[in-house]
């Protein structure tokens, strides 16, 4: 089977211009097929504000009213998309920028209200990501780049975490191709001391996933990023790393942040 690599860049790298400079250099280095999704609620919520639109998160996720849907498709299926694409294409990736909602790569459905009404957020399951249009993309020798904005098929665009676009589609294409799925953030990896970058963990294993929530270890957006690695694993990705965006060279070498086992 052929490898493809899925990378997740986070929004507090993509709002640094020399670390994004960086990471775009070393996921264009990248041998085999490619495809990258990217966050950016970071930049969301700043560019909401400006507008009066506070941010309201629960458990991880943005609680998207009308408003904030708007901003958050104009920040990431636009703004951060299309300069992501051009940055990739000066670099020699031949990058294409999607929604879910372009060529129906992913469908989703409105997260039903039950104590929290999330508004237009969209929620994934195992027929949402279609491997095969994603495959004619690669197969036609271009680099997606998805965005975490998706459609529910009757013209309502959602708002869909990164993380489980990320996890979505590694574990859909994983029917195709050996599929690795790195998530790449600001820190070293999953960090004993979220303080301390030399206190990176180098492997979790899914049974230690409950001890390390239970005695604080892992915190605020790394609880959903850990659940969505583990849920790859046990769907059939063959590896999950997370760790710095801007030493993504060392995957080569086997010395990139964490490394999830099954
Ligand atoms: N043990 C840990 N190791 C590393 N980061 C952690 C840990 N516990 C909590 N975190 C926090 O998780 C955050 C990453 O989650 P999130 O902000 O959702 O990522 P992203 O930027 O990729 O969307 C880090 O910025 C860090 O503050
Ligand atoms: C529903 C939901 O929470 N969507 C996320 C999508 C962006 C994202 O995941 O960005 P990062 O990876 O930079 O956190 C949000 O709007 O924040």
């Amino acid at each position: 089977m052929k490898q493809l690599t899925i990378i997740k860049i986070g929004g507090n790298v993509i709002d640094n211009s020399e670390n994004l400079h960086q990471f775009l250099l070393d996921f264009t280095a990248l041998p085999g097929e490619k495809i990258l999704v990217h966050g950016g609620g970071k930049i969301a919520t700043e560019l909401g504000e400006s507008l009066g639109i506070e941010a309201k998160m629960f458990e991880g996720r943005r609680i998207t009213d009308i408003e904030t849907l708007r901003v958050v498709t104009m920040v990431y299926a636009g703004l951060i998309n299309k300069n992501m694409v051009a940055q990739l294409q000066a670099k020699g990736s031949n990058a294409i920028g999607l929604t879910g909602a372009d060529g129906n790569i992913i469908k989703a459905k409105k997260r039903p209200v039950k104590e929290i009404d999330y508004g237009f957020v969209g929620d994934l399951d195992d027929n949402s990501v279609s491997a095969a249009t994603l495959d004619s993309l690669l197969k036609a020798g271009l680099v997606p780049v998805l965005c975490a904005i998706t459609h529910d098929g009757d013209t309502q665009l959602l708002n869909t975490n990164a993380d489980t676009i990320a996890s979505s589609v590694a574990v859909a294409m994983s029917s195709l191709y050996e599929t690795r799925l790195v998530y790449c953030f600001e820190k070293k990896g999953v960090l004993k001391d979220v303080n301390d970058d030399a206190s990176v963990v180098r492997e979790i294993k899914v049974e230690e996933f409950d001890d390390l929530k239970a005695d604080g270890t892992v915190q605020g957006g790394m609880i959903p990023k850990l659940h969505n690695a583990f849920e790859a694993i046990k769907k059939g990705v063959s590896a999950v790393y997370i760790g710095k965006a801007d030493e993504l060279n060392e995957l080569a070498n086997g010395t990139f942040g964490t490394k999830m086992l099954g």
